[in-house]
């Protein structure tokens, strides 16, 4: 079920928002909900067939339109581009909802240096290269919002995906900082840590060789809510922090894992 039916319908119009890995997973699911209630979505990652295939299901399941630009938010280049195509199309984006992200299994001593920049330059600087090119017309128009899609307590480590944890950690330390120095400007800065989501994405990057049904259903018992998270469990916090229902919300990482990061280590691997 999607996530925006807990919501009134128009209760994100007038909004421009920027999805980063908007053609799957989570993204997709933000995006979506976000065309639902009313907002112009412009979603964006490498892939142009993901995205034009993600494109025709959110106009399928909502009846409304949202666009798509191939970007490689590693490339300041291509942040450019997104920022002139959404201004060219919506208008500047008040909102921006940074997902995109990448990660597999590598255990610490066999982790190249190219395996740490492949996820470093993607998570944590794909996440400033978006903000630092979306976010000055938000400042200069006095409004505006960030979500940067986390982890919890990426502090405690993430065993075998030590790269993705640096990056998730710093992250976190990002959203502090830019809540802290744009609060008074207008622009509100959040985190989502969600728990284990089955996506495709994790299925192929995280698992290895392990069967993704065994490592799911594993997962499920770890959890206090006893099952495992939805792209929509996500998309629905994210429709909350996004609108006026956050307004004073601001440089917080909220965690959203059916309790998953309670009583063990968070991250302690898929
Ligand atoms: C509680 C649950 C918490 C879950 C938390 C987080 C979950 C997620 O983030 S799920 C998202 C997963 N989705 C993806 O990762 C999709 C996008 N990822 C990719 O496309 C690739 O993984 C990529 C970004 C790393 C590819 O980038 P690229 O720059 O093209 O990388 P290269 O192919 O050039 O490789 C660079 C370097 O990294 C090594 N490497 C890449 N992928 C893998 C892999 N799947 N497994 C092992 N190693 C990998 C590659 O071998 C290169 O290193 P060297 O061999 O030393 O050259
Ligand atoms: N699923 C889970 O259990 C959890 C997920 N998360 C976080 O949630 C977010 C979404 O993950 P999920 O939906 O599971 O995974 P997906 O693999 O479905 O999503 C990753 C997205 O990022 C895009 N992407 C990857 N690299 C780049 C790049 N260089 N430039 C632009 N876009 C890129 C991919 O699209 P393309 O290939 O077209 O570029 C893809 O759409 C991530 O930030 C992840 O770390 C956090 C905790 C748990």
């Amino acid at each position: 079920m999607d996530g925006h039916r807990y919501f009134a319908p128009d209760l994100l119009a007038g909004e421009v928002a920027v999805v980063t890995g908007g053609g799957s997973g989570i993204g997709f699911a933000i995006a979506r909900d976000f065309v639902a209630l009313g907002a112009d979505v412009v979603i964006a990652s490498r892939s142009a067939e993901r995205l034009a295939d993600a494109e025709g299901r959110i106009a399928a399941r909502t009846g409304r339109t949202c666009a798509s630009l191939p970007c490689d938010v590693r490339q300041e280049a291509d942040v450019d581009r997104l920022r002139e195509f959404v201004t060219a199309r919506y208008g500047p984006a008040t909102t921006v909802v940074n997902n995109a992200a990448a990660n597999f299994f590598m255990p610490a001593e066999r982790m190249t240096r190219r395996a740490f920049d492949a996820v470093l330059s993607t998570d944590l600087a794909g996440t400033f290269n978006v903000t630092r090119g979306l976010v000055p017309a938000m400042l200069e128009a006095g409004r505006g919002l960030v979500l940067n899609i986390t982890l919890a307590e990426p502090d405690r480590g993430f065993p075998g995906f030590s790269h993705c944890g640096a990056a998730k950690a710093a992250i976190v330390s990002l959203t502090s900082s830019w809540a802290y120095e744009w609060g008074g400007r207008g622009v509100r800065v959040n985190g989502i840590a969600p728990g284990p989501v089955p996506t495709e994405g994790v299925a192929a990057n995280m698992l290895g060789e392990h069967d993704p049904a065994r490592a799911f259903a594993g997962a499920a018992t770890r959890i206090p809510a006893r099952r495992l998270g939805t792209p929509e469990d996500i998309s629905a916090a994210a429709v909350f922090l996004c609108s006026p229902a956050g307004s004073w919300i601001t440089g917080q990482n909220l965690v959203v894992d059916g309790g998953f990061s309670l009583n063990v280590p968070p991250n302690a691997g898929a």
